[in-house]
């Protein structure tokens, strides 16, 4: 559809592009990627026609763009450059009703039918119908955008040339146009080009990236081929991370800021964790980076207070996520800030144990309540439902965790947790065997990120020899305990 072959260009005697080269197929979403000044805009103006370049070409559909005439390029093409004005005072529907200029045959040439179906619907999938009749210098800077893409739509053209469609626009409306551009791609073919300055963004909605360097391609490929840690890094030179996104396979990134750490050290003291009557409570005044399983605020996040709350064995676990959230603002605890385990078990048989390591102290806090032990290589030969009767197990590190280091010290903790199960011969009495866990045991491990990182958390590590001797002796003396008020 779009090929730029070789293509170097500035303005007059400055030469800003350099042997730029890729294309695009029909239907396909690009995304050109860059700091400032690195040649976007010109790379646009270029591909448009605006700029003539001082080497290489622009083919599109096979065809170099100097071969049509401007009205030919208008009905292939559309162009919505960064800055943009109303010539004169109109109203919605006139500047909207422009970009079907190169679809009218003369100066006296009717307006048809077509014409008004693009305008209307153009109008309707940018939300502007309701200002249709409103002065457009009366609208806000992203209404305003709103109207210029609807003027781009409106052109009905295959290939659309964009710069930073979404700029001005709040996340609700970068939303809504960016979907209802991806869905004309996706739906109906059309092909796009657009500069963006959030990389989320162009991550989430585009096929392929085009990252810019000095007037030069540095990287073109999938997002996942572009959006590299130390390549972003490299070209805008802005420390950042790459994670996940949560429901799509797209890299998204996180600035991390260079802010001056803060003096005073983060230090998790025995004195920090108590048992009250109904929970163990540990409570900081700075947030631990925790991995957990637990039944309020679970999964990877910052949190400064933890609670392992004994409730009755009765307990109806059926809306356990809204009581739980209930109990936490009647006793206090700011809910965003609070991770929540429950157990059966008496606060007061909760084992608290304190291991001195090089690094750091590390806490192991583990109540174990064992009535409902399971084999977990049988467990698929019974029918099960979920019951209170649980071990839980915190491990609070002084200490600095990659996110290897985290998943590992899970399965050390975990490995542990069994060894003392089979040490004091639990028993599943479905299946008579020795137990590996409970169906619903919960593990939170939980790391004050100060000191040197600890790039792994397995058994013959600094941190896993702790893990696995703290969470092995805990436990087994938390089945002990529970034993003994059997
Ligand atoms: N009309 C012009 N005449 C001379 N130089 C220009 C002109 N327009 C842009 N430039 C220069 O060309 C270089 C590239 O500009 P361009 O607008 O293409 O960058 P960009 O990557 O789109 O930047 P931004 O992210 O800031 O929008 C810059 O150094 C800029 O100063």
């Amino acid at each position: 559809m779009l090929k730029a072959n070789n293509i170097s260009g500035g303005y007059d005697t400055t030469p800003i592009l350099k042997n730029i080269s890729f294309s695009v197929s029909k239907g396909k979403f690009l995304g050109i990627l860059g700091p400032n000044g690195c040649g976007k805009s010109t790379l646009l103006k270029i591909i448009s026609g605006l700029l003539k370049p001082t080497s290489g070409n622009v083919l599109i559909d096979e065809v170099d763009i100097n071969k049509y005439t401007s009205r030919q390029l208008a009905q292939k093409m559309t162009v919505l450059p960064q800055l943009h004005t109303a010539a004169f005072s109109s109203t919605v529907r006139e500047t909207v009703s422009i970009g079907r200029y190169p679809h009218q045959s003369g100066f006296f040439s009717s307006w048809s039918n077509e014409d008004e179906h693009s305008v209307m619907k153009a109008m309707e999938q940018t939300a502007v119908k309701k200002f249709e009749h409103t002065f457009i210098e009366y609208l806000s800077g992203g209404e305003k955008q709103r109207v210029f893409i609807a003027q781009a739509l409106a052109q009905s053209s295959d290939l659309l040339l964009l710069d930073e469609p979404t700029n001005h626009l709040d996340i609700a409306h970068q939303k809504q146009i960016l979907d209802m551009i991806r869905k004309e791609v996706t739906d109906n073919g059309l092909t796009v080009v657009s500069v963006f300055h959030d990389i989320n963004l162009a991550s989430l909605y585009c096929d392929e990236l085009l990252l810019m360097e000095k007037g030069t391609v540095r990287a073109f490929g999938e997002p996942h081929e572009v959006l590299i840690e130390h390549q972003i890094k490299d070209v805008y030179e802005a420390r950042i991370s790459l994670q996940a996104h949560p429901e799509q396979p797209k890299p998204q990134m996180t600035i991390l800021p260079d802010v001056k750490k803060e003096a005073s050290e983060k230090k998790v003291l025995r004195d920090h964790i108590k048992i009250k009557e109904e929970y163990v409570e540990l409570k900081l005044n700075f947030p631990l980076r925790v991995l957990s399983s637990a039944v309020h605020n679970a999964g990877l996040g910052w949190y400064s207070n933890f609670i392992n709350r004994t409730v009755k064995a009765d307990y109806n676990i059926d809306k356990v996520k809204e009581e739980f959230l209930q109990y936490l603002l009647d006793e206090g605890f700011s809910p965003t800030n609070t991770v929540g385990m429950m157990t059966a078990v008496d606060t007061k048989n909760a084992v608290i144990k304190q291991y001195n390591a090089s690094f750091g102290d590390v806490f192991v806090i583990v109540t174990a309540g064992i009535g409902n032990a399971i084999d977990v290589s049988q467990a698929y030969k019974h029918e099960d439902s979920l019951h209170i009767g649980t071990i839980n197990t915190w491990v609070v590190i002084n200490g600095k965790l990659s996110d290897e280091a985290f998943v590992q010290a899970m399965m050390t903790a975990t490995e542990a947790k069994t060894k003392a199960l089979q040490q004091e011969k639990v028993y599943d009495f479905r299946s008579n065997s020795i137990a590996t866990s409970t169906p619903t045991d919960s593990l939170l491990v939980a790391a004050t990120q100060q000191g040197p990182l600890m790039q792994y958390g397995g058994p013959i590590t600094d941190v896993g020899k702790v893990i696995g001797r703290g969470v092995f002796e805990a436990t087994k003396e938390a089945i002990q305990i529970y034993r003994k008020g059997d």
